[in-house]
């Protein structure tokens, strides 16, 4: 098993204190999920968990290890799947398979209603097909963490279904990170649950995310 800490992280953006010493821990073989109302700055943590957004208040270790600030210039260590695309849509999807060095069988296996957008350039999907692929991508990359900025959003309930069966099934060979404002999906196949309010971060459950988040009550 490994794990990545995330520890001590502050950001200010505009004079307002954004996060303020967060720690967030991720394990190989569970799915965590981080959620938080628009503009908590989940977006903004992952990416200075990736390494792409500098700040002086950071510490991420990777089984004890410090890897240095740029994560993502670490190989193997740590995908993040932005919010939006990023994929040439010139590109055709079985040229992407090829560049990923992943096999299209497995893809289609899983995602059966992918299979004929294979001759197709990238750039002529849907917006649901397109992060399908791109999530895929990511999630079977030779990656020990990935972090999903909202995966499930855009996504039709039959790929949804679909999406959550996958994650299930390959968090045997990583830790995954989500964060999705489609709650129950995200409580569907989390594990481990953080919750982002007013700049703290504070681990969580079910149960308490359905009283006092979505104030559900049993
Ligand atoms: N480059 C920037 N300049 C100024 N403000 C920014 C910048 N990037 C983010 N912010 C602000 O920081 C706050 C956190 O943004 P962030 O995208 O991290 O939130 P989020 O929790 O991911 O939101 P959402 O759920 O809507 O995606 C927001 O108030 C946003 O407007």
């Amino acid at each position: 098993m490994s794990i990545l800490e995330a520890d001590s992280i502050r950001y200010n953006i505009n004079g307002r204190q954004l996060l303020s010493d967060i720690y967030l821990k991720l394990e190989t073989g569970k799915v965590t999920a981080l959620v938080g109302r628009n503009g908590e700055g989940k977006t903004t943590l992952f990416k200075i968990i990736y390494g792409v957004l500098h700040t002086e208040d950071r510490s991420v270790r990777v089984d004890g290890k410090y890897p240095g600030p740029q994560l993502y210039k670490v190989p193997g260590v740590l995908g993040f799947l932005p919010q939006k695309t990023f994929t040439p849509k010139h590109l055709k999807v079985k040229n992407l398979f090829s560049i990923y060095n992943l096999n299209m069988s497995d893809c289609f296996a899983d995602f059966p209603e992918l299979a004929k957008c294979v001759n197709a350039s990238f750039g002529s999907l849907s917006g649901g097909e397109t992060r399908l692929f791109e999530i895929y991508f990511i999630v079977k990359s030779p990656f020990q963490f990935v972090i999903l900025d909202e995966p499930f959003t855009l996504i039709s309930p039959i790929f949804i279904e679909r999406l959550k069966a996958f994650l299930t099934k390959e968090k045997a060979n990583k830790g995954i990170l989500l964060s999705d404002h489609l709650i129950h999906d995200v409580m569907d196949v989390c594990d481990d649950l953080y919750l982002l309010n007013m700049g703290v971060l504070k681990k969580t459950t079910i149960q308490e995310i359905k009283i006092s988040y979505l104030r559900i009550s049993e």
